[in-house]
């Protein structure tokens, strides 16, 4: 698709769509609770989407009516689902899916889309495998489609993680709530929390202390009244469009600020972003951001601040590359393993609109200001990928930018084009 280009301003109120991962949780911890949970604020992209199948394939009755997700929780007493379900391009689908069907003794297979097939899953495999489970991969590999067989009743386990993944943690916890005895997880970097607030929202019984996390099981959670606040990870887009492009302001209503999320607006903050937080809500983690257009100084990203944030780096990148001075990101090998390599895409896409970018093991060295030309780009499939090259986009001066594989989008963020023309103020 061609994209707008010399945009000088972004001006308006938004309310972006509701949080991804939250929105996931909502609907699994749905299904393993007892009784009705009732969901407002769920994200209908397609990631979410399959999460609802999947939960649908278990029979689990989910309805839909005037955006309210209402799911009738089984207990944990899930039937096999009759054939291999297909859950596209969600690793969070996947990921905590594994944990929670292991965890209640499912049998099924889950597979992907060529991109999530090609993810790592040895990470949830060999803890849930340590459990108990019997998780495999195809053919003897960690890739889908993978494998759920019967298994014994689990053991808990004291797991320290290998990775700072918040998707291997929330796998571990959702086999552990439906497994005897006790699960200890360390983790040595703090991941996002959620499936640990939602443990407790759905009045489970977890212990949160020095990185580690105790639970025991088996505990058997009530359906809740659930409202999603609205994503920052989206919100991280329209932040970065009002910040870049002059006489910009921009209201975002409604964002979660859990603070294991917004690792971005710190390093925003500390780059001399204008970015004001009002209406705060510091009971339920959310408020409104203020953005307006700034000139920011690049930085140095890297150890704890990382989880925080991951999902912003490509977003943050090219942030960067309008930036006086260099920006470091370190400490990130995580981006290679996402929908695509972040890294290496995010480098390349952004280097043909003109970016002095430079790929490393584990991050991007940015040298900016850089004016960005016209180009064609690429989304390599990844929905964050082409929500940042519609962004830089708009900081093209003059000429055509073309968007391939903008469909992608709506993993995350199915109106992000529409919610960007609202903002947009046209020059005729
Ligand atoms: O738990 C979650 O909802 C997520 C965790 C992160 O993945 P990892 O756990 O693989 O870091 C993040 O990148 C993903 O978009 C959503
Ligand atoms: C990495 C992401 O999601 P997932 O791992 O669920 O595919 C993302 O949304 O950026």
């Amino acid at each position: 698709m061609k994209l707008i280009t010399n945009q000088r301003q972004l001006t308006g109120l938004i309310k972006v769509p509701g949080d991804k991962s939250i929105s996931h949780r909502s609907l699994m911890f749905g299904a393993l609770a007892e009784g009705k949970t009732e969901i407002h604020g769920f994200l209908p992209g397609e990631d979410c989407l399959a999460t609802k199948k999947l939960c649908a394939s278990l029979g689990v009755v989910i309805e839909e009516k005037d955006t309210v997700i209402t799911i009738y929780g089984k207990a944990g007493r899930f039937k096999n689902p009759s054939q291999p379900i297909d859950i596209g391009n969600s690793g969070t689908t996947m990921r905590l899916g594994l944990g929670l069907l292991a965890g209640a003794g499912v049998e099924a297979t889950l597979y992907g889309d060529d991109s999530l097939n090609h993810r790592p899953m040895a990470r949830v495999m060999t803890p849930l495998n340590s459990m108990g489970a019997r998780v495999s991969g195809d053919s003897g590999t960690e890739y889908a489609p993978i494998k759920i067989k019967k298994s014994q009743p689990l053991d808990g386990i004291s797991y320290d993680m290998p990775v700072a993944s918040a998707q291997v943690k929330s796998a571990i916890l959702f086999a552990a709530l439906q497994t005897k005895g006790e699960t200890l997880i360390k983790e040595r970097i703090a991941t996002r929390n959620h499936t640990e607030e939602m443990i407790k929202q759905f009045g489970g019984q977890i212990e949160v202390f020095d990185n580690q996390i105790r639970i025991i099981g088996p505990q058997q959670l009530l359906g809740q009244r659930i409202e999603i606040p609205g994503d920052i990870s989206s919100a991280a887009f329209f932040i970065a469009g009002a910040l870049l492009t002059s006489d910009s302001q921009v209201c975002l209503e409604n964002v979660g600020l859990n603070p294991s999320r917004t690792g971005l607006l710190d390093v925003l903050n500390a780059m001399g972003a204008d970015i004001e937080k009002i209406n705060i809500d510091p009971h339920n983690q959310l408020g409104d951001l203020v953005v307006r257009s700034s000139r920011l100084t690049g930085t140095v990203v890297e150890g704890e601040i990382i989880p925080r944030l991951i999902d912003e780096l490509p977003i943050l990148a090219l942030v960067a590359t309008q930036a006086q001075g260099t920006t470091i990101i370190r400490d990130a090998e995580e981006l290679k393993v996402k929908e695509t390599n972040r890294i290496d895409a995010t480098a390349s896409e952004l280097a043909k609109l003109g970016a002095d970018i430079t790929p490393t093991e584990d991050g991007l060295i940015i040298n900016g200001p850089t004016p960005l030309k016209p180009a064609t780009v690429s989304s390599h499939g990844d929905h964050r990928l082409g929500m940042m090259l519609a962004i830089a986009s708009l900081l093209v001066k003059e000429g055509t930018v073309t968007l391939e594989g903008s469909e992608a989008i709506s993993v995350s963020y199915p109106r992000f084009f529409e919610d960007l023309n609202t903002l947009l103020v046209k020059d005729f």
